[in-house]
């Protein structure tokens, strides 16, 4: 294996010509593109466009039909199960529905990853999940409630503590502010900012809400479907800071982020 040039070793993730097909049907296409460490993108664009499925490709959890994903300089396809499910422990999972165990306490869901990976004591165990609730705002009186006790706003900061409390490489954030009000989501906002500021993470998240988009990221990807392209055009329509999505040279860009409906009027008004 060839040495790492100092240019590999900034980037965290290294996409080349990432092709995803499903039964048939081409979901994402040509796909290249590098994260930097320490970088937070946000994955954008409309539903069913493929970000889930970049997302999962970027962490190993869907091979590619062609193309390579190197994390860390290593490439996914060419590790065993095992190996796989090691570098997945580098990696912190925020799902959109904070995905918590329902039959374990608080305290248990944000121990879990040290229990599973490590052979923390009980008095090491109490100090980190203690540390990780009150990072993300959490009370103490919160470790012994179960998930269906607490709020979606705090089912959510649960999701985040869990996530990090590894300390990974790589924070994966799947619509971490679906289903909250706005004052919640710019919490969560703030939360993700927060986890930024304290650890040296690389973060990706996949988001409708433009909001986290503007405030969190320092970059933003937006994706197109790609039935929706003619077959030369590139998947990835904007590819830079929040602050220069509203005037993106391609219209399509600029109407999805100011929530205008533009060509698909049309073409839902024709398929009725
Ligand atoms: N495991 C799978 N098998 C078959 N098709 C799949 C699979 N996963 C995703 N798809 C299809 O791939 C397309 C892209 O899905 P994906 O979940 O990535 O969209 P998305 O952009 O994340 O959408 P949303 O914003 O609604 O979550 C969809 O048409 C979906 O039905």
């Amino acid at each position: 294996m060839t040495a790492p040039t100092p240019d590999d070793t900034k980037q965290l993730l290294q996409v080349s010509g990432l092709h995803v097909d499903f039964d048939g049907q081409e979901i994402l296409r040509g796909i290249d593109l590098t994260i930097a460490r320490g970088e937070t993108v946000a994955i954008i664009g409309e539903s069913g466009c493929g970000k889930t499925v970049l997302m999962k490709s970027l962490v190993g959890l869907i091979t590619p039909t062609d193309g390579t994903v190197v994390f860390d300089g290593e490439n996914l396809a060419r590790l065993s199960p095992a190996e796989l499910s090691d570098r997945r422990r580098r990696v912190g999972f925020v799902f959109q529905n904070a995905a918590l165990f329902d039959s374990m306490t608080i305290f248990d869901n944000v121990a879990f990853p040290i229990r599973q990976s490590t052979d923390a004591d009980d008095d090491e165990i109490h100090r980190r999940v203690m540390k990780h609730l009150s990072e993300v705002g959490l009370p103490e009186r919160v470790a012994e409630k179960r998930p269906s006790e607490l709020s979606g706003g705090m089912r959510k900061r649960v999701g985040i503590a869990r996530a990090i409390i590894l300390q990974p490489e790589l924070v994966v954030y799947d619509e971490p502010t679906t289903g909250l009000d706005p004052i919640m989501s710019d919490v969560i906002n703030e939360l993700m900012l927060d986890v930024r500021r304290r650890y040296p993470v690389t973060s990706v998240i996949v988001t409708h809400d433009m909001r986290t988009a503007q405030k969190v990221a320092d970059r933003v990807l937006m994706f197109y479907p790609r039935t929706r392209l003619s077959p030369d055009e590139h998947q990835i329509l904007y590819d830079g800071p929040p602050q220069g999505l509203e005037s993106a040279a391609d219209q399509r860009v600029r109407q999805f982020v100011r929530g205008e409906a533009g060509e698909r009027m049309t073409e839902m008004s024709e398929s009725t």
